[in-house]
């Protein structure tokens, strides 16, 4: 095992960590790719009060929907060195090594916009918003989903060049939208939305996060909208 496995494999953040953590305002946006995580995320953040997420990575930047990734937005590019230092201060909310590569949230980041009372937005799988619930129980989950198979097909191929370029693409994207949409209809604290209008959703999105955790029809009729178009999903592609 390797120093950044070993500190990652014993990492702890400190007290006043958890704490802050438990306390601050923090909403995940979580979804099928494609469904328009990043475009809300985007236009959530022209509001004052929003900021979002950037975790930390070992990795080196690369091309993400035809666009490299920045430092600072997508990620803070950091190397081994930073990290092991990083882990050692303890500046980390949570810490994962995945292939090699560390991934990390600094309390940091959730400090700065705990102290100008902001809410924190982040684009998180389904898999890292059930880590969140724990940390975090307050947070606010949402899930977006497009607002039907066609449309979500003409908007993932928006992003290709050619239809060549789709077809390799899909079988990974097709698995785990329905891996993604499987498990977040499985538990209980996702505010499912509806992605159709822009306008429309991004507002959807402000009034949750505004009102907290409670739920309501609109909340019963969004989810039964995604089970309909996860069934849907299922039937196109012969999936049992
Ligand atoms: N309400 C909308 N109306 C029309 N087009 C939309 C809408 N929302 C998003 N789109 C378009 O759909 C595409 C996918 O959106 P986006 O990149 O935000 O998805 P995502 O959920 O972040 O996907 P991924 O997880 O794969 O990165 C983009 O081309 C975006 O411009």
């Amino acid at each position: 095992m390797d120093e950044l496995e070993r500190l990652i494999a014993n990492y702890q953040p400190t007290e006043p960590t958890v704490e802050l953590v438990k306390k601050a305002k923090i909403a995940l946006l979580s979804g099928i790719s494609g469904a328009g995580k990043d475009t809300i995320k985007k236009r959530l953040l022209q509001f004052p009060d929003f900021s979002s997420i950037v975790s930390h990575t070992t990795r080196a930047p690369r091309i993400n929907n035809n666009r490299p990734e920045v430092d600072g937005v997508d990620y803070h590019f950091i190397d081994s060195t930073v990290a092991a230092q990083m882990l050692r201060n303890q500046e980390f909310i949570e810490a994962k090594f995945v292939h090699g590569t560390v991934y990390g949230t600094s309390a940091a980041e959730i400090r700065a916009a705990y102290e100008q009372n902001k809410t924190v937005i982040a684009d998180i799988d389904v898999q890292g918003a059930a880590e969140y619930e724990i940390l975090a129980p307050q947070s606010i989950s949402i899930f977006i989903i497009p607002p039907d198979y066609e449309t979500w097909l003409t908007r993932l191929k928006s992003r290709y060049t050619t239809e060549e370029e789709f077809q390799a693409e899909w079988p990974k994207r097709l698995a785990s939208s329905v891996k993604e949409m499987t498990q977040a209809l499985s538990v209980p604290y996702y505010h499912v939305i509806i992605n159709n209008d822009l306008d429309r959703a991004v507002r959807v999105c402000r009034d949750i996060i505004e009102r907290g955790d409670l739920f309501n029809r609109q909340d019963d009729e969004a989810r039964l909208a995604a089970r309909r178009l996860l069934e849907h999903i299922r039937q196109y592609n012969n999936i049992v």
